[in-house]
């Protein structure tokens, strides 16, 4: 199973000059498309469709849509927004066609209408500007409707590249996205507004080529991961060491070490800051519990989980083998510009764990900033600090330096609970004991947290009370399941 490809707007852009000849048209193709999933949502309930059309190509596939949906009997009505002739030759003649059927076409939202499916034609990936006036109002009646919502492209109002709601926007049921995956589609708001996302590629997927950016899917990267060979013994699957837990805060570095064990580290060495830190972890006395000085003897290294101020961020950029910076290790790295220069100069993977707050501070930005273009500021920290990056929060961003990214569709808001980086900290550090590369080890990782929470939510543990030892037992049962 491949990864399905991200395509951006100016991407798109580019093969929609290639293919702007095709027969069918590939707005033919779209509406058609469109139809389709329309009729089998629809049949499911009976009753009629409200099919609201906007000014531009959306809106020109919405009329094609409406055109098919009308020939095969479905009651339809179509909103008309701007009342502005499509601009399409495609659309214009599915209008017509529309028309000539007996259609019915409104100008105003049609109250007494009760759909069983509103599709939104609004505004697709060409939206580059707040919604507003009919445009907005019509948003504003989908979203009232109370039906059952099909976005074609992107759910109106979200920006197909940065998934940034920018005033307002359609919450849709289902999305059904053209030719490629777009950013927008996953990340931000636009993980809240998609709703179960489908694709058609209208058949030009085999004709798309290479893209910097793909979906991670537990299904296909699980598969990553090397089952045990029978001879396998604790040295195969490595030795990670865990720099954290100062005082106050060894919770932290211990759920990562539990997190490291129980998916898979051969050995796990912590070494904790707090001078009066336990002497072993009664709930997992496999951990081992040393002096951070202690812990270096590893395969990789874990930092920041609960380190304060002491010197963990230091000790892992000396480190010569891979490492992952979290929590307090990634703050340290935001206010001593002394470490920027050696950290970039290291020859082993680095990898930084930021949730959007400790991005602002790593790109002296505020949070907004980060927010606003997910993506960019992944990417932006993969190169300033020459490592591979996850942004946290709705929509993992996975960036690298090499200008390739990849956003995680795992997770749910259950997850936004403390202590679930650090357990991401300790799966990224198990994976790398394990032998993934730093590009593979993080992204198998991020997937992994967040089909376990999903996985946990499934049967009734959360989102409401997930904790990071929930999220951690059941990324182990992941990992030993067959696909
Ligand atoms: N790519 C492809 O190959 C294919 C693309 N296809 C389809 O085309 C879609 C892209 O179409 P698109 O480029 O015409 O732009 P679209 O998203 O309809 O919206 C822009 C329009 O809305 C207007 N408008 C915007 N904001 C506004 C506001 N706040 N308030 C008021 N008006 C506002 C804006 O006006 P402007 O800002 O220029 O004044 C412009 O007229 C794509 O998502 C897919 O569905 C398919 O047919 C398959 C092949
Ligand atoms: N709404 C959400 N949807 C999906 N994942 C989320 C959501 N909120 C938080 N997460 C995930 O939960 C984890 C939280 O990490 P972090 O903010 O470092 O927490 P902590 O410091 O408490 O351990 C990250 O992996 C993040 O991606
Ligand atoms: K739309």
């Amino acid at each position: 199973m491949s990864a399905p490809a991200l395509l951006n707007n100016a991407e798109l852009r580019v093969v929609e000059q290639r293919f702007r000849d095709a027969s069918p048209p590939l707005m033919e193709r779209a509406g058609r498309a469109s139809a389709v999933l329309a009729a089998s949502i629809a049949g499911e309930r009976g009753g009629p469709i409200v099919i609201v059309a906007g000014p531009g190509n959306n809106g020109g596939d919405a009329w094609v849509a409406a055109q098919h949906l009308a020939q095969s009997f479905h009651r339809v009505t179509v909103f008309d927004v701007m009342g502005t002739a499509p601009r399409a030759s495609e659309a214009v003649a599915a209008k017509a066609a529309y028309g000539a059927g007996g259609g019915t076409v409104v100008r105003e939202w049609p109250a007494s209408v009760r759909p069983s499916l509103v599709i939104d034609g609004v505004l697709g990936i060409g939206s580059t500007r707040v919604p507003e006036g009919a445009i907005a109002a019509a948003i504003e009646r989908i979203n009232a409707s109370g039906a059952r919502v099909l976005a074609l492209d992107i759910a109106s109002g979200i920006d197909a590249d940065t998934g940034v709601a920018r005033g307002a926007a359609v919450r849709a049921d289902d999305t059904l996205t053209f030719i490629a995956m777009k950013p927008g589609l996953f990340t931000g708001d636009g993980v809240e507004h998609s709703g179960v996302v489908h694709l058609d590629d209208l058949d030009l997927g085999a004709e798309l080529g290479e893209s910097r950016g793909m979906l991670l899917e537990w299904e296909a990267v699980r598969a990553w991961l090397e089952p045990r060979r029978a001879n396998a013994h604790k040295g195969s699957h490595g030795t990670l060491g865990i720099l954290g837990g100062a005082a106050g805060m060894t919770g932290a570095a211990i759920l990562a070490g539990r997190a490291a064990l129980r998916t898979g580290a051969g050995k796990v060495l912590v070494g904790l800051y707090d001078e009066r830190a336990p002497a072993f972890d009664p709930e997992a006395p496999e951990l081992m519990l040393r002096k951070p000085a202690d812990v270096l003897d590893a395969d990789a290294l874990v930092a920041g989980p609960g380190s304060g101020s002491s010197p963990a961020l230091a000790t892992a950029i000396a480190f010569e083998k891979p490492i992952v910076l979290d929590a307090d290790s990634l703050n340290d790295l935001a206010k001593n510009a002394a470490h920027r220069k050696p950290l970039k100069a290291r020859k082993a993977a680095t990898i930084l764990t930021p949730h959007p707050g400790e991005a602002a501070r790593l790109l002296n930005t505020d949070t907004k900033a980060i927010q606003a273009d997910r993506i960019a500021s992944a990417l932006r920290m993969a190169e300033e600090f020459n490592a591979h990056v996850v942004l946290k929060g709705a929509g993992s961003i996975v960036a690298h330096p090499d200008g390739t990214y990849a956003i995680n569709t795992t997770g749910n808001p259950g997850l936004a609970s403390g202590g679930t980086g650090d357990a991401l900290a300790g799966m990224i550090g198990a994976m790398l004991c394990q032998g993934l590369d730093a590009p593979r080890a993080l992204a198998f990782a991020v997937c992994l947290h967040g089909a376990a929470a999903d996985a946990c939510v499934a049967r009734g543990v959360g989102p409401v009370g997930l904790t990071a030892s929930d999220v951690i037992l059941e990324a182990r049962a992941l990992v030993n399941s067959e696909p």
